[in-house]
């Protein structure tokens, strides 16, 4: 099966008991509506043709005031019952996609537009509601009532019911054509939707961006162009609704005009039907076109649903795909390190550990990768990194070092699980890194960028999303104070109780630092990478920065992006990038002596320093 047929399937699987009721009550509501047909000829024929008294006819009224509210109660009933399961699929749906957003792995959750899985989330999920609370209960009832009503018809005339039986295709005929041009143009509609959301959570976000650029006018523009092809779309939609109900309206009324017109012959010039039979027949030929008309009404409503429910496993299908190609990416990746092993690493100068030492060294690393390389995108042109093989002991503080745009972040970030490389593999404490593996080893890890997150929240609350498990208000000080937060927290009014993030209190650049590394003391990951934090700050803040990066790197290995010397210098093992390539590896000593590039490098660091 297709894996799109797989979510409402599996949804509609667990509704069978609702939708046994909704059958149940159909067939119900076609025995009422032959009922009250037959009932109201009966009257008609007691009253106006045969002109009997009114005890003779009084009981049939009454019987069919009963049976007209009983069958108002079964719609009522099929009605509730959709109504029911809608409600049950906008909650199945909307839980599935935010399990989906939040636990898909990293990698993933970097892609796309937040606007974009918002809407998904919550507009296509609120479509979805018409195929349930509409669609589902009027086809059962149009798959049993209409058929009930063409067997009487048959039963009592058989020229009508050929009538009904040879237009009544012609309902289904044409809602098939125009559904299927619904779902299309629903699809895109959502394409649209996802996209007009995506770029106004992004221009909303980077208004103070936009605006300093002079860019808010054309960015407005754009929105604009995004929100009208919207409606073009929605109208579109509306258009085929439009022409759908008008086709539809032709056909029943054609339908019903060629049934008057047949048995107004029988009964006025062959005189060969009775008048009760002829206007039970002219009452059931209504409701029979009409329910086929409100499943054509219903279908309508039930495709553009559909183009929702789609929209939703596409990214539902998205996620596990994209989790399983990473994992046969690893897979192949495995396979092509073994068979060319020599030619990835011949372009490391110098290494931590070769051939027979690296495979030693694995055992005590944290993390060792082998004939690693990671391209962005598919282009050819675009930037690639080989990284060759290497072992991370346990412990080391690890520098990684080069100029702007050698490929140092796409190396931190790669090594830390948040890119994918194109082949080669990651082992951290010897296990390879696979999707499966990722929350483990997320729980072991802690990455401080130069600008990490602060979420709308209080402080205290910003510290502690650190860890899944229950802190304690002394265990959120005791971290905000060995990162260097005590001084902050004493001035403001409402120490960690402050709001701060969107709508709350700013925070300056070594504040945010040092929240980041308050969240780092209280997780105490194995292993931490910094993208320099200290970049940009103030040298006091720098110190207290620094002395607090030292106390956390105490017990945990360290992969830090260093830009200044005296990181650099202390650290165990450089990691020396040059244009995409990891060339050398050693101390800082080691690689002056061997690697003129980087003894040029840092020729140049000490003079701007000096300079
Ligand atoms: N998402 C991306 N898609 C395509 N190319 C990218 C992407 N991100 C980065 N690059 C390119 O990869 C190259 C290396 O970038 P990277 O950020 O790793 O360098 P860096 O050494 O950390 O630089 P810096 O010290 O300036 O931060 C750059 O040329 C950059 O333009």
């Amino acid at each position: 099966m297709k894996p799109k047929a797989g979510l409402l399937y599996e949804f509609m699987q667990t509704q069978k008991k609702r939708t046994g009721w909704i059958r149940l009550l159909s067939l119900a509501l076609g025995i009422m509506t032959i009922a009250q047909a037959a009932l109201l000829a009966q009257a008609v024929q007691q009253v106006f043709v045969e002109s009997a008294p009114v005890r003779v006819w009084i009981p049939i009224v009454a019987i069919l005031l009963g049976v007209m509210l009983l069958r108002t109660w079964i719609a009522y009933s099929n009605g509730s019952i959709g109504l029911r399961i809608a409600a049950d699929a906008k909650r199945t749906f909307r839980s599935k996609c935010l399990r989906w957003l939040t636990t898909q792995p990293l990698l993933f959750a970097r892609q796309g537009q937040t606007g974009g899985k918002v809407s998904v989330a919550m507009d296509a999920v609120d479509e979805a509601d018409s195929y349930f609370s509409q669609y589902t209960p009027k086809m059962i009832e149009a798959s049993i009532v209409p058929l009930m009503i063409l067997v009487v018809v048959f039963i009592l005339h058989i020229p009508s019911g050929l009538i009904l039986l040879f237009t009544a295709p012609f309902i289904p005929l044409f809602m098939a054509l125009i559904g299927i041009q619904t779902q299309k143009k629903s699809e895109e509609k959502f394409q649209q939707l996802a996209q007009f959301s995506g770029t106004f959570l992004d221009s909303v976000q980077g208004l103070v961006t936009l605006k300093l650029f002079g860019r808010a006018q054309a960015q407005q523009k754009q929105i604009e162009q995004r929100s009208l092809s919207y409606r073009d779309s929605t109208m579109g939609i509306l258009k085929v609704a439009f022409m759908n109900t008008f086709a539809l309206e032709t056909i029943v009324m054609l339908g019903i005009g060629i049934v008057a017109l047949e048995l107004a012959l029988q009964l006025v010039v062959f005189k060969t039907m009775r008048f009760h039979t002829a206007f039970l027949i002219l009452l059931l030929v209504p409701e029979f076109y009409n329910m086929l008309k409100n499943v054509g009404t219903a279908f309508h409503g039930g495709r553009t649903s559909l183009g929702a429910i789609r929209t939703i496993e596409a990214l539902l299908v998205e996620g596990t795909g994209a989790a399983k190609a990473a994992a046969s990416t690893t897979a192949s990746a495995s396979a092509k390190e073994h068979n060319g092993k020599a030619a990835g690493s011949s372009t490391i100068i110098s290494h931590a550990f070769h051939g027979s030492e690296l495979k030693q060294a694995e055992s005590s690393s944290v993390i060792a990768w082998h004939d690693l390389q990671f391209q962005y995108g598919d282009h050819a042109e675009n930037f690639s990194l080989h990284a060759g093989s290497l072992a991370i002991p346990q412990g080391a503080k690890v520098a990684i070092v080069g100029r702007s745009g050698a490929g140092k972040t796409t190396l931190l970030h790669l090594i830390a699980g948040l890119l994918k490389p194109s082949s080669g593999e990651i082992h951290f404490y010897n296990q390879q890194l696979t999707p499966e593996q990722e929350a483990s080893w997320l729980d072991q890890i802690s990455y401080i960028t130069q600008h990490p997150y602060i979420f709308a929240g209080t402080l205290a609350e910003n510290i502690a999303i650190a860890t899944d498990r229950e802190v304690t208000r002394a265990e959120i000080v005791h971290a905000a104070e060995a990162a260097g937060l005590a001084t902050l927290l004493t001035e403001l009014e409402h120490g960690y109780d402050t709001v701060v993030g969107e709508g709350g209190r700013g925070l300056s650049g070594g504040e945010r630092q040092r929240l980041a590394l308050a969240r780092a003391f209280l997780k105490q990951p194995a292993v931490l990478f910094f993208d320099e934090p200290t970049t940009g700050l103030d040298l006091h803040t720098e110190h207290i920065l620094l002395d607090s990066m030292k106390q956390l790197s105490q017990h945990a290995t360290v992969i830090t992006i260093a830009h200044r010397l005296h990181t650099i210098r202390d650290a165990d093992l450089i990691l020396f990038v040059e244009e995409g390539t990891l060339v050398a590896t050693g101390t800082h000593d080691q690689l002056l002596a061997t690697v003129p590039q980087y003894a040029a490098m840092v020729r140049t660091q000490r003079q701007e320093v000096l300079a």
